[in-house]
């Protein structure tokens, strides 16, 4: 079986996938961490040092190269994975289960206040603008997310019930 998840940054794709992963028993694969070791170095060091074209350029070779080598996988996608290139394409031809983690501008702002320093997009955005631009990044967004063959409502829900939610919804 093959489950990908999708959603904004801080929409707990990372946290999400190793419970759902753990609790279905297959392997877990965060697409962040698969290119942090395969390049040697952390997201935020790419970005910083090669720029984000190279770090999207590295991001969809990555992820054909796993939908084409593995089977039985959960993956956790990085926010943007969907949104660039051929990869939603990919993700979907691959994959009989998608899920986008829809959260709301609100929480991800609550959630991503405390997280901004690891993720280069919005490290550098004042606290003050952060919902204003969550608020047009996902809009932009929703477009590729909303692909996906659910929409998993995650506000206020903690990671157990929405990898229950999940779990009931696989083919
Ligand atoms: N269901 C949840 N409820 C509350 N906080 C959550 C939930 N899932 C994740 N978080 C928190 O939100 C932040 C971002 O989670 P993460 O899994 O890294 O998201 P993503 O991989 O989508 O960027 C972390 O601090 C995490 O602990
Ligand atoms: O939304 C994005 O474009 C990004 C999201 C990040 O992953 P998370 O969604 O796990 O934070 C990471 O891939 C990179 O910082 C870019
Ligand atoms: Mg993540």
């Amino acid at each position: 079986m093959r489950i990908v998840l999708l959603g904004y940054m801080g929409s707990g794709k990372t946290t999400v996938g190793k419970t759902l992963a753990t609790d279905v028993d297959i392997d877990f694969i965060d697409l962040d961490d698969y290119i942090e070791n395969s390049e040697g170095l952390s997201v935020a060091e790419i970005f910083a040092s090669k720029g984000e074209i190279y770090f999207r350029k590295k991001e969809g070779e990555y992820l054909k190269m796993i939908l084409s080598d593995k089977d039985n996988f959960v993956l956790s996608t990085g926010g943007g994975t969907p949104c660039y290139g051929d990869n939603m394409n990919a993700i979907l031809e691959g994959t009989a289960n998608v899920f986008y983690l829809k959260v709301s501008i609100k929480e991800l702002t609550e959630r991503l206040l405390k997280e901004k320093e690891h993720r280069p997009l919005i490290k550098n955005i004042a606290d003050t603008d952060l919902p204003d631009f969550i608020g047009k990044h996902l809009f932009e967004r929703t477009l590729f997310y909303e692909r996906a063959h659910h929409n998993v409502y995650c506000d206020n829900k903690t990671s157990e019930k929405i990898t229950n939610e999940i779990k009931k919804l696989l083919v």
